[in-house]
């Protein structure tokens, strides 16, 4: 993650492409064909209505699940495989639909494990605290304790998350993902299940992290109001397949779109 006066940087070249992938489990088919990419820069949103494949999208681009067809392109490099580990060192971060964190450990510790992947000394040494292990745990720390600061969590940082309310225990995996500085964040439902002043306060985050950091943001979002108002551009999935693509006032308009969420068959 860059520094807060980072000049946002332009949006403009691809920073992930999807070309032409399906996935099937046994006789189901999530996704058939899927092509769209995400500039650097931009904040993506991919919608459609429940079982469209949006989770199963972002489970291909971060290695969670291998594309049967087609191939993904990330900062120009191509790959059929990748496994969720190498995809997190090659700088794609993650939240869940669910949230996914240690539930007995504090907020501090939460995301201090999330920077774990950019440690340099071995685990051995981190265990021990000792040496060159202890002064990285320095740095690191001064750079979680920024991320806290950031998500205004000051006050719940050595809360046990699982006592924390839902919103905030999402606000807390937004910092651990954060911690491992992605180039592109994934974001799997970030507002679900929240009231709407969590939401309000979660889509300032979110904006606040693209537009201070530049960091590239592709999210799944059932709340139009929120895509809407969030989004450059918008891929809409149905069934699986690619419906419409484009910005949140084309997809808006576009007659596949609405068919699909009044539920209209094809
Ligand atoms: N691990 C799996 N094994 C078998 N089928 C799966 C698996 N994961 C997803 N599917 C199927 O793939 C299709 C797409 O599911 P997916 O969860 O990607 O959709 P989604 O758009 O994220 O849905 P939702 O909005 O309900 O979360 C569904 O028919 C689902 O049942």
């Amino acid at each position: 993650m860059r520094a807060p006066d980072t000049p946002v940087i332009v949006k403009g070249e691809a920073l992930l492409a999807v070309e032409n992938v399906s996935l099937r489990f046994g006789g189901v088919k999530a996704l058939t064909d899927v092509s769209f990419d995400i500039r650097k820069g931009e904040v993506r949103a991919i919608i459609g209505p429940n079982g469209a494949g949006k989770t199963s999208m972002l489970n291909c681009i971060n290695g969670f699940y291998h594309p049967s067809e087609g191939r993904i392109t990330f900062k120009g490099e191509t790959r059929r495989r990748m496994r969720p580990f190498e995809a997190a060192r090659g700088g794609i971060g993650r939240t869940f639909q669910n949230v996914a964190l240690f539930k007995g450990m504090t907020t501090l510790d939460n995301i201090m494990a999330g920077r774990f992947l950019k440690m340099r000394s071995g685990f051995f040494w981190q265990l021990l605290r000792y040496g060159p292990a202890m002064r990285e745990e320095v740095e690191h720390r001064r750079f979680v304790e920024d991320i806290i600061d950031f998500l205004q969590i000051q006050h719940i940082r050595k809360t046990p998350v699982g006592k924390l309310p839902y919103g905030l225990q999402k606000r807390v995996e937004l910092g651990r993902a954060l911690a491992m500085e992605p180039e592109l964040l994934l974001l799997d439902e970030p507002m679900a299940g929240m009231n709407l002043e969590e939401k309000e306060d979660m889509s300032r985050f979110i904006l606040d992290v693209n537009q201070q950091y530049g960091t590239t943001i592709a999210l799944i979002e059932h709340d139009m109001g929120v895509v809407m108002d969030l989004s450059d551009r918008v891929v809409v999935l149905e069934y699986g397949r690619k419906i419409a693509d484009g910005t949140p006032e084309e997809v808006k308009r576009d007659q596949r779109v609405i068919d699909a969420y009044l539920g209209v068959a094809h």
